[in-house]
């Protein structure tokens, strides 16, 4: 059995569908990305696999409990690692006293590792942290237990870029060490990164799960070309050849067509400067929200 699988997902909040017939798998070893705008259902979600909130309808297990089995869920529950997006310690001890609870329920064989990897001040009460500080608690907490599964929602908000990407690292050496990885993100950068798979919501719906090179690949490569007027006509009008935009002396577009057409064209002009890269993962991420009129404001906000 994968460590996640969600079959036909329902919550309803009232008369608000929080997730709607959600379906997708986690398998093992695996790092998967939850990616969506605000408000798509990826939280909701994430409440359900931990058994914080009961689904409406639909079934869903982590390391094989059914999330509507309590003692299997608590039991489940001592291999599997939790980030939630807002940190609730108690403010007032601290952050050795949060980690020696954890480590009463659930074991800390990594504690140390962790703390010299991730450095909050854990001599301090919590109520002292810098929000980055309080997210490097929640990790060492997340993974000092050692766990196969761990759920994290957007667990870099609050880390500077170089804890960010310390804790990118950690992450494909822990998908390495055999662990599955499961979270929820904004940032795309980091999902294109260490992902192996995400899986996008819209509107309490999966709208697509994929590879994330497949993805990449099927976005065509963005090209940036400096050359004559007649150079930049011809690369145009080429097939395969979108969202062009031009520039004094310079054409840049997406490719998705047979590379050696796009070199044989390349070759029969006065090319100055070529730069040939992978489109920007938010723009193939809006592809995907098109009817979503806020998708760009939402994209552009949080890359
Ligand atoms: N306790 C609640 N009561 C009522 N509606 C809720 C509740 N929690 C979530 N919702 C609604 O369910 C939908 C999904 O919300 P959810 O928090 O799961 O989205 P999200 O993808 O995690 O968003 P974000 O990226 O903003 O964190 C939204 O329409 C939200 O307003």
């Amino acid at each position: 059995m994968a460590p996640i699988e969600v079959e036909n997902l329902t919550k309803e909040y009232g008369g608000v569908l929080g997730v709607d017939t959600v379906s997708f798998t986690v398998e093992d070893g695996e790092v998967f990305g939850f990616l969506g705008p605000n408000g798509a259902g990826k939280t909701t979600t994430i409440r359900v696999l931990l058994g914080c909130i009961a689904p409406t309808t639909g079934t869903a297990t982590v390391l094989g409990a059914d999330v509507h089995d309590e003692d299997a869920l608590v039991e489940a529950k001592q291999r599997i690692g939790y980030l939630p997006a807002t940190l609730g310690f108690d403010e007032e001890v601290t952050g050795t006293t949060v980690l020696d609870y954890h480590e009463s329920i659930k074991g800390g064989q990594r504690r140390d590792e962790l703390l010299n990897m991730f450095t909050p001040p854990v001599d301090r009460p919590v109520r002292e942290y810098s929000s980055g500080n309080k997210r490097m608690l929640g990790i060492v907490q997340a993974f000092m237990h050692d766990p196969d599964l761990v759920i994290m929602d957007e667990p870099t908000s609050g880390l500077d870029p170089l804890k960010q990407e310390r804790f990118n690292e950690f992450l494909r050496a822990e998908r390495d060490r055999g662990k599955t990885l499961f979270f929820s993100s904004h940032v795309l950068s980091e999902v294109r990164r260490v992902c192996d798979r995400i899986g996008i919501l819209r509107d309490g719906k999966v709208v697509t799960v994929e590879d994330v090179d497949t993805l990449l690949n099927r976005g065509g490569k963005q090209v940036r070309v400096q050359t004559t007027d007649a150079g930049r006509a011809a690369l145009a009008d080429l097939d395969d050849v979108i969202e062009t935009t031009q520039f004094p002396d310079g054409i840049q577009f997406i490719y998705t067509g047979e590379y050696n057409t796009l070199l044989t064209e390349l070759s029969r002009y006065d090319v100055q400067d070529v730069d040939i890269s992978e489109p920007p993962l938010e723009d193939i991420f809006l592809h995907y929200y098109e009817t979503d009129a806020n998708a760009r404001e939402v994209a552009e906000a949080d890359v």
